[in-house]
């Protein structure tokens, strides 16, 4: 079999979805995309095409490697989305083409269904108790949410006291019948992560998620030292190369490396070993869409130490598409009473609808975080 072609489709409402073709009529989808510079992994992904056009696609490892380490430069966001789709969509051939799912071929389900949570309040978290009630209404327990608005550098005890009340005020309506991670969402900077975090405390979230941007990850350890609350990180780590010190230096709980961020498949496995060397949780992060999760849930599916999925179904980036809006087996992603099931289907386990992603991929918007500022006009961490 050999690789003839790789189409990209960006789509509503943020997303990118990657084609691979082969010889013999066998398709493979992966989700390359870094939220906001989906043009710029567009790029990416068919620079790394000229590698893959006339290769066997069954060589996953080898391509990997030769994507990885040919190019002399490697890592960062943008290359590692770009090669993580590619892997996605090289697992997904490699499952069609046997006929079975790539969880199969990873030695086999190590758990019969996953726990997923649900995102809740939006940029600035509001309304965040009807949003738990809809979504306990529809048998989901595990939450998370932003933990504050922004947040200056050095803020004041009001702003820490706002926070504060909001998580309060979740645990006096629903008391530990629900569970939430609180995401810091890289607003919250060295000088305040200790006080958030020590008037946290007492509402004992399940963890409180990138505690200080990934840049400052070496205040993990100091920050875990002074807090019971478990910390994860991990969407903006991009290798096992970054998550190695992660684990060496130790203070996160939980690794949330992004499918689609870290390298694909391939990657998201040898990280999820390390993790459980160092006895840390896995809870892959996916915000995105539906070949992300899939790819997701094969991890999830063979990692012992995979607690936690997050899934995007209603969550507020998906604006003009919801998550299962481009596939023909949305029935495939059972998820009840707070879990989903093994995928079924061969391959990553998702049938994509290529007339509707051809479709959306003509007026395909070009999303953008937003830029927030300070009251002093100072860029704030969104
Ligand atoms: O935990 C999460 O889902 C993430 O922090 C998420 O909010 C961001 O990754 C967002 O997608 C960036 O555009
Ligand atoms: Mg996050």
């Amino acid at each position: 079999m050999k690789i003839t072609q790789l189409s990209t489709y960006r789509v509503s409402p943020r997303w990118m979805f990657l084609k691979i073709d082969t010889d013999e009529g066998i398709s493979g989808w992966g989700e390359p995309v870094i939220e906001g510079r989906a043009r710029t992994v567009e790029a990416a992904v068919h620079e790394l095409g000229e590698l893959l056009i006339g290769q066997d696609p069954a060589r996953i490892n080898d391509l990997w490697q030769a994507m990885y380490r040919g190019g002399f430069y490697r890592g960062g966001a943008v290359f590692m989305s770009a090669l993580a789709g590619i892997d996605q969509a090289l697992w997904d051939i490699k499952g069609k083409a046997l006929g079975v799912p790539v969880y199969q071929l990873l030695g086999g389900l190590v758990r019969d269904r996953m726990k997923i949570y649900s995102w809740v309040g939006g940029d600035r978290p509001a309304d965040i108790v009807a949003g738990i009630q809809t979504l306990q209404a529809l048998g989901l327990n595990t939450f998370k949410m932003n933990g504050t608005e922004e947040l200056a550098m050095l803020d004041s005890a009001k702003a820490v006291d706002a926070a504060v009340a909001r998580i309060a005020g979740l645990r006096s309506v629903f008391g530990y019948d629900i569970e939430f991670g609180i995401d810091f969402h890289g607003r919250v900077a060295w000088p305040m992560a200790k006080p958030l975090l020590r008037e946290l405390e007492p509402y004992r979230p399940l963890f409180v998620e990138e505690p200080v941007l990934a840049e400052q990850s070496d205040y993990y350890r100091r920050l875990s030292d002074m807090t019971s609350i478990p910390l994860a990180a991990g969407e903006r780590m991009y290798s096992r190369f970054e998550f190695k010190r992660v684990l060496e230096q130790g203070g996160l709980a939980v690794l949330q490396p992004d499918l689609s961020h870290a390298g694909g498949i391939s990657e998201c496995l040898r990280i999820a070993a390390m993790a459980e060397a160092y006895d840390v949780a896995l809870a892959p992060h996916c915000p995105l869409g539906p070949v992300a999760l899939a790819a997701c849930l094969q991890v999830d599916f063979v990692s012992y130490n995979a607690v936690l999925q997050e899934q995007s179904m209603g969550i507020h980036y998906n604006q003009g598409a919801e998550l299962l809006d481009y596939v023909h087996n949305a029935a495939d992603f059972r998820m009840e009473g707070g879990y989903i099931e093994p995928l079924p289907l061969p391959g990553l386990g998702v049938d994509i609808n290529e007339e509707r992603v051809i479709e959306a991929s003509r007026s395909a918007p070009d999303w953008r975080n937003p830029l927030w500022r300070h009251a002093d006009g100072s860029v704030a961490e969104w």
